[in-house]
This record gives C-alpha cells, structure tokens and sequence, in this order.
C-alpha cells in the first residue's frame, strides 16, 4: 500500500472516530464513568447479595422499583416511607416476583420529617436484621411554583424532608457503620443539585445542600474506606414526583401533572443505580439527552450553562402554565430501554 494512500485512510479514520464517539455520547443516558461501569465493571447480581439494604421513600416511583430489582438479588430489605398499606402493598410484589422470604423483608413506616423518630427506628433494623449494610436515602418530594408567589412554608418543608431528613438519617445509621468500618450510604439526589431551573428553587435548595453535605461526610470518612458516600443526580424519570409536588402553598399539590411518559423509564434509571452501588461510584449523573448534555455545560461551561437555562427556563414556566409537564421542551422520543 502506497503512503499516500495510508495517510488519505487514517485522515478518513480520525474524524470518522469522532463522529462515533459523538453519537455514542448523544445517545447516552449517564456520565462516562457509570456507563464504563455497566460495560465493564461488577454486576449487581454478584456484588449486592446478602446484605441488608434499607430503602427510605420505598411506596412509590424510583424506591419502589428498587426495592423490586433488589428483592432480585437476595438481600434483605427494610421499606420506609409514611404508608403502611402501601408498604405492605410493595412487600407483596417483591415476594410474588422476587426471590425472598416474608422474613427478609421488614416494613418499617417513616416519616423522615418526624426527626424523633429516626434513633428508634434505626434500632428496629439493627435489632431486625443485626446489620445495616446500605442506606438508600430516597424520600423525598418536588416543587411546581415561582418564588414570587410561594409561601416560606413550602421553602421549609423541602429543607425538612429532603434535607434535614436525609442528614437525620444518616446521623443515626452512621456510628454503626463507623463500628464496622463499611458501609454504603447512597443518596438519590437529582440533577437539579448540580444546576437549577424555574419553579424549584426550593426543591434545588434542598438538593444543593444535599450534595454539600454528603460531599462534606465523604472526606470526613476518607480514614474509613470501607464506609462509600454516593451521591446519584437523575434527571427526569418516570414517577409520581410530579404528581406529589409541593406548589405555592405548602398543603396543596399539582392539579394537572401533564404527560410524563417521554421520562426515562424507572427501571433503567434503578438499574444503572444499582450499577453505581455494585461498583461504590462516588458520584453518577443518570439522565437521557438533552438532560444529560446539560448537566456537563455546567460543570465545564457554566457561562453558557446559565444563558442556554435562562431560555430553556421560559419553555419550562410556559409549559407548567399550559398544563402539559414542565420538562417537555421538545417531543423526545422514548428511550431505547423502555
Ligand atoms: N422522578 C424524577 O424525575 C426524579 C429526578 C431526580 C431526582 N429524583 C429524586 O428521586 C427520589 C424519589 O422520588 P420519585 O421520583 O420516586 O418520586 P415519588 O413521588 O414517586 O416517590 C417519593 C417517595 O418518597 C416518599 N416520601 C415523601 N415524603 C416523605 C416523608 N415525609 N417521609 C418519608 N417518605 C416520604 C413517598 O412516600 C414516596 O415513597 C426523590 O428524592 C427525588 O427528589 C426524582
């Protein structure tokens, strides 16, 4: 083969590469960390059985279909969130559909606003199970209103819950993972603790102070490899949070929740979540595209980031007046995995 011709096939190759790799990443729905996981790293199916996962927000959306995925794998579960019948409700399934025992799996109601309640139920688990491998700090709920008309008891309920909930919790569970030197304390934040958009200011609030702490804890830690602080953003998925969304007042919810089917389907959101416990990600980013794409303008580009959220920001707060879902900028075809 002449030179020429060597020099022509490799100045075909280089921007053919590119090309690949630029659609690869426009068709990924995670950051390239966790998707070289799922490729190459350990499955969940080898590395989450025999331990003790206890899920908070387990009734609904991205903890109930954990929950499910985990009843899979043979570990024991501990459900939480504030209904019982509910909670009884996912029990069932998980045994109908997975491989554990009524014995494997107890349900334990939580408010994770009811602080006081937090010591006594972290005993109920140890003296369950012996044992709190993972903590799954997933409760949590959204927010569907502009500042201007929102009351401050709305700014305060989403610090309470998805806040200070959260940190009581892990106050408890900590010193017993501390004792054990291990541990995994996973903590289903959202993109909008990396950026922010209109009508969530306090949703955002509360989920940048979320990764403030958790990244805070993580150093603390640094003595104890053992124990991993991982921190999940998942952008739009499908679920009940927009249904449970606080609004401007904070005894209200949203009356019309649009369409939310265009969202990533919760099972492969939960699947790549429990990639990321299976290979101890500190921090995952799980969203389809444009989602995605945004959340590296702001941590690369934040300048831009801010320009391109000021316009998408417009379409959000017209979207939510016009009734349909508030992230439906475009029609998005569904994901591949749905
Ligand atoms: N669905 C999304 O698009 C999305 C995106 C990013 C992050 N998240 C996060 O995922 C987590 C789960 O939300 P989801 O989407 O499954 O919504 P969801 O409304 O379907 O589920 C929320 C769960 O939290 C529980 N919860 C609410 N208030 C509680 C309280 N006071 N005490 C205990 N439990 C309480 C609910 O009962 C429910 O089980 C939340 O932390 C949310 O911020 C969701």
């Amino acid at each position: 083969m002449s030179w020429d011709l060597l020099l022509w096939l490799l100045a075909l190759c280089v921007p053919l590469a590119f090309v690949v790799q630029l659609v690869r990443f426009l068709r990924a729905d995670g950051d390239l960390t966790l998707l070289w996981a799922e490729w190459q790293g350990r499955r969940p199916e080898w590395e989450l059985t025999d331990m003790v996962v206890w899920v908070t927000g387990a009734s609904s959306g991205i903890g109930e279909e954990l929950v499910y995925q985990l009843s899979k794998l043979g570990v024991s579960l501990v459900l939480s969130a504030r209904r019982v019948h509910e909670l009884e409700r996912v029990k069932r399934r998980c045994l109908e559909n997975g491989n554990l025992k009524g014995k494997d799996i107890l349900v334990l109601p939580l408010d994770l606003t009811d602080i006081s309640s937090h010591e006594v139920a972290t005993k109920a688990v140890l003296q369950e199970f012996g044992k709190i491998d993972i903590l799954v700090n997933n409760g949590g709920r959204s927010q569907r209103s502009l500042c201007a008309e929102t009351s401050l008891d709305v700014y305060k309920e989403l610090i309470d819950l998805n806040y200070l909930g959260t940190v009581s919790l892990t106050k408890c569970v900590l010193p017993h993972m501390i004792e054990r030197k291990q541990g995994k304390i996973v903590t289903v934040n959202s993109l909008m603790g990396i950026f922010s958009a209109p009508l969530s200011s306090g949703y955002c609030a509360s989920k940048h102070a979320l990764r403030g702490f958790f990244n805070g804890l993580r150093t603390e830690l640094a003595t104890y490899p053992g124990i991993l602080v991982s921190n999940i953003f998942p952008g739009p998925v499908q679920s009940n949070i927009v249904k449970n969304a606080l609004t401007n007042d904070a005894t209200q919810t949203l009356c019309n929740v649009g369409d939310q089917s265009y969202k990533m389907a919760t099972s492969r959101c939960v699947r790549l979540i429990l990639i990321s416990m299976a290979n101890d990600l500190k921090e995952v980013w799980i969203a389809d595209q444009p989602f995605l794409s945004v959340a590296y303008l702001w941590q690369y580009t934040p300048t831009w980031a801010m320009w391109l959220t000021n316009k998408l920001g417009k379409k959000r707060i017209e979207n939510f007046k016009n009734g349909l879902d508030a992230d439906s900028y475009f029609k998005i075809r569904k994901t591949k995995h749905d």
